[in-house]
């Protein structure tokens, strides 16, 4: 018998150690595809002051007085049109790539994923990977492109968790990656692949990566440049002068100006101007969700078509394929390092 467990008393949680584990993450989701669910869900994501970024006294009232009574009804039926068996797409398709990690990984390392809002929450995933013997912890946020309401949100809330354990896990924290030659070079070779796959060869593809508040720019948030150079490093490493590459940000929120051009008013005016095959893809999302199956997938098919466009096709994301694996296992074994 070992010292340790000679002192300690009988009702001490057991004492393993050395453990080392990852925390993948990404944004969250409701829990089902019903204005209750993510009425939930809005009210927790909206209601960080990293996301929306106006005095809580001036916003709360709004939130619970108009946003929450009328967008849940609207996102639930968005969410329905792509809900899956799994449940909300991005919660599946993270859950496929913790899995994949661990595989890859091997048994030295305990994989897991969380979500930053709703299920399954970040807290409760550290404490468990804590309680698996896990004290050094690999925190992987999924956003290549750096903000403070996404990557900085996830610090945050691990550092609450932390704040309330006795016994912290020592954190690393992955780096965003927007221009890392991994990740350009994996979604190069996936954008690639899947164009050759499609039955026309766009005259354009649009790059559209999620808004953001214009103002969060001047405040110093390095998300646009981020997003600007994955843009153009891509463009250069997917060498193809026979299509033209814009870049355009989506899901604009609110009333205030955000990021431009806008993916919905970049479709109409391509097509307006006589482009008729355009493809879309989301490089800033690690995972196809709701933004890029029903806003992009569905709506902007829709907007393009609509407007005089006839061959559209919307790409898919990274995912929990083999090329986005591989990169998600390099960026990770970097943070490892020393580790296992
Ligand atoms: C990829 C990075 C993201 C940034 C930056 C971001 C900023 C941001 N988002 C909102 C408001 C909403 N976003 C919503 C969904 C959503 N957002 C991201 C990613 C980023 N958001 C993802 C991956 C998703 C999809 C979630 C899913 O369940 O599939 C939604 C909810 C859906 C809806 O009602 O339209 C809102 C609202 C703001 C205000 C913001 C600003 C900084
Ligand atoms: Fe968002
Ligand atoms: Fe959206």
């Amino acid at each position: 018998m070992t010292w340790q467990k000679q002192q300690l008393p009988s009702d001490h949680p057991p004492v393993k150690s050395g453990g080392v584990g990852v925390l993948v993450v990404n944004l969250g989701t409701p829990d089902a595809p019903t204005p209750k669910a993510v009425k939930r869900y809005l009210a927790e994501f909206l209601s960080d002051p990293r996301v929306v970024e106006i005095p809580q006294i001036a916003w709360q009232p709004i939130l619970r007085g108009v946003i929450l009574n009328v967008r849940p009804k609207k996102s639930a039926h968005a969410y329905q049109q792509v809900w899956t068996e799994k449940g909300s797409p991005l919660a599946a398709i993270t859950c496929e790539q913790a899995e994949k990690l661990q595989a890859l990984l091997g048994d030295g390392v305990q994989v897991d994923w969380a979500m930053r809002y709703g299920n399954p929450s970040i807290p409760d995933k550290l404490d468990a990977m804590m309680k698996a013997g896990c004290e050094r912890i690999v925190l992987a946020p999924l956003y290549p492109q750096y903000s403070g309401a996404t990557t900085a949100t996830v610090v945050d809330k691990a550092g609450d968790a932390l704040r309330a354990m006795r016994w912290q896990p020592s954190l690393r924290v992955m780096p965003p990656y927007h221009d890392d030659p991994a990740y350009i070079d994996a979604l190069a070779k996936d954008l690639c692949a899947q164009l050759d796959a499609l039955d026309f060869t766009p005259e354009v593809l649009l790059l559209s990566f999620h808004g953001m508040p214009q103002r969060t720019l001047e405040l110093g948030d390095p998300y646009h440049c981020h997003c600007r150079k994955t843009a153009r490093l891509l463009e250069a490493a997917m060498a193809r002068p026979d299509i033209r590459m814009v870049t355009t940000f989506q899901s604009r929120f609110g009333r205030a100006k955000w990021l431009e051009p806008a993916t919905d008013a970049v479709l109409e005016e391509e097509a307006k101007k006589g482009t008729k095959r355009l493809a879309i893809a989301a490089p800033g999302f690690s995972a196809d969700c709701l933004e890029t199956l029903e806003e992009l997938a569905i709506r902007g098919k829709e907007q393009f078509t609509e407007a005089g466009g006839e061959q559209f096709a919307a790409l898919s994301c990274l995912n929990a394929g083999e090329v986005g694996m591989a990169m998600l296992e390099a960026l990770v074994r970097r943070e490892l390092a020393g580790w296992i």
